[in-house]
């Protein structure tokens, strides 16, 4: 009776998983498996002594399609239970391995994926299907490369226009630590002196939502659906892995930052299995507030990256980037490859430095960087803040301002600015401040030949007013665009070149090469798009 009872539950199990109904087929076989573990504990009663292995083999198989059907609905905690289980029963059961090693790909446990890769082969079943293990193999290979040195190339990507689909890329933990931060609560910092240029990490999203909102002024709606859907993918992610869970639990919520404790590195680094967090389910409020305070909009510059048109818009939570504060002369930036972020310094960095990035746009005047920043919840207190905001009460700076909201001519804005500086004697860095503020004006001037011609010497030439922004406050990449235009119409092509790949190196990174950069210059896609 049980057996037949059995026999009808497994049949419906495989069917339903043959259909990809998932949660349907789990159902089934979760009602099987646990008949067959009851017949199991029976098994001394039964006459017939191939009854036990035959029991033990179906019992395998029903766990490892279970786990099968559970990584497709992303559960990869239950899953791997599932996998380890049928383990125990069949130690090199092809199946459980393969789906126990795809699972451990995707939450970035690279060397247990390669060992189940490698076990797999030694299943006889592994024959007819070791061309898909031997991918599986050589690309858990790859990314276990990747993350434990950090060797990306998105050279060919790039030399490709972006086109296709992004390079695959694993999790990474560069020369970085989490410690308190002077900023606010904690922040991440470099332990050991690092280039411009030079990759810090890695990271996969916790979940992205990404869509494309069309026209000038995006339909509140429909940015409304899309924070609501991402909201319910954060909370399904974390509650379905455990690792996720804690991850996320590790971020601040807003309240009472500077008590907020530091987290071990280990927990972020790929490989490591998440700790046993007693919730299985997040609260939503908690969710809502952390969201709020640390998930990240996917810029312009990676929404051209992704090949996105100019009404994209994309949000992601992106955890270890979650500990960078904010500050409006960085030193570090983001790039979005597929679900990955990337974050390199965009400045020569010394050994124990906080990282900092900027949550907006910064090549704008300190009024709408303190707009942004209370959008944010918080009050910037950078250097270059602190610098404009002693500034701020002198008339001729509010004069500019106004004189530029009502459309004064760009040339007199900047002569007037950098006359100023000369009176308040602004020097240095903060040269790079107070134009970087201005910055919109300047562009103007240099695309315009004939505000250029009219005003001549009594503007600085845009060389050293780019040199002297990307000093201030790293690379951006509106600051290559008009040196690759300006050498594009005339100019040293040589030195505009070198000027090119070193600005080039602090908005892109180490990971696009030199003639990638090269091309990508020649490309012209930087479309101004802040
Ligand atoms: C993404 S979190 C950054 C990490 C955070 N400090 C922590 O301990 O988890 C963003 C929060 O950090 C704080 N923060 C970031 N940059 C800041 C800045 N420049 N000035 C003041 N607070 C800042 C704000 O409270 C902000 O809501």
């Amino acid at each position: 009776m049980a057996e037949e009872l059995m026999q009808q539950l497994r049949s419906k199990a495989t069917e339903l998983l043959l259909r990809e109904e998932w949660a349907e087929s789990v159902v089934a076989y979760s009602h099987f498996i646990t008949l067959c573990q009851d017949q199991l504990s029976k098994t001394h009663e039964h006459p017939d002594p191939d009854y036990l292995p035959k029991l033990q083999k179906s019992l395998c198989i029903a766990l490892s399609n279970r786990a099968e059907a559970r990584s497709r609905l992303r559960e990869f905690s239950q899953a791997l239970e599932d996998c380890d289980q049928a383990l125990k029963i069949e130690s090199a059961h092809f199946k459980s391995l393969l789906c126990k090693g795809k699972i451990l790909l995707n939450l970035n446990r690279y060397s247990m994926a390669i060992e189940c890769f490698k076990t797999a082969h030694l299943d006889p079943q592994s024959g007819g299907n070791s061309e898909t293990l031997n991918g599986y193999l050589e690309k858990s290979k790859k990314l276990e490369f990747l993350s434990r040195t950090g060797a990306f190339d998105l050279s060919d990507w790039v030399v490709n226009g972006f086109h296709g689909k992004p390079p695959e890329l694993a999790e990474y933990i560069g020369p970085v630590q989490i410690l308190k931060s002077q900023i606010s609560g904690r922040g991440l910092f470099t332990t050991k002196n690092i280039d411009a240029g030079t990759l810090l990490f890695v990271t996969k999203a916790v979940a992205t939502e990404r869509g494309i909102l069309a026209g000038q002024d995006p339909d509140e709606n429909a940015q409304l659906v899309m924070w609501k859907n991402f909201v319910d993918e954060v909370v399904e992610s974390a509650s379905r892995c455990r690792r996720t869970r804690s991850l996320v639990s590790t971020l601040s919520s807003g309240e009472d930052e500077n008590g907020l404790e530091v987290p071990e590195m280990s927990l972020f680094r790929p490989e490591t299995e998440g700790s046993n967090h007693p919730h299985e389910k997040p609260e939503m409020s908690s969710v809502l507030s952390i969201l709020d305070v640390n998930s990240l909009v996917e810029n312009a510059i990676s929404a051209i990256v992704l090949g996105k048109n100019s009404g994209y818009y994309g949000v992601g939570l992106w955890v270890l980037a979650s500990f960078i504060n904010h500050s409006c002369i960085p030193n570090a930036r983001r790039l979005h490859v597929g679900d990955h972020v990337t974050v390199h310094a965009s400045r020569d960095l010394k050994a124990g430095e906080e990282i900092t990035f900027a949550y907006f746009d910064v090549l704008s005047p300190l009024n709408k960087r303190k707009e942004m920043s209370k959008t944010w919840g918080f009050e910037c207190n950078c250097k270059r803040c602190k610098f404009e905001g002693d500034l701020s009460t002198k008339q001729d700076i509010r004069e500019i301002e106004m004189g530029l909201e009502r459309g004064m001519d760009v040339g007199g804005a900047v002569y007037r600015l950098e006359e100023g500086m000369r009176r308040w004697v602004v020097r240095g860095k903060e040269k790079g401040y107070l134009r970087a503020s201005f910055w919109a004006a300047f562009c103007e001037v240099y695309r315009s030949e004939k505000t250029v011609k009219r005003w001549g010497r009594r503007i600085p030439p845009m060389d050293s007013v780019v040199d002297s922004i990307a000093e201030a406050m790293g690379s951006d990449e509106r600051l290559l665009k008009i040196v690759f235009e300006k050498t594009k119409k005339h100019g040293d092509v040589a030195v505009a070149l070198e000027r090119v790949l070193k600005l080039g190196r602090g908005v892109y990174g180490k990971i696009v090469k030199k003639q990638a950069l090269r091309s990508l210059v020649e490309l012209d896609i930087h479309e101004q798009s802040y």
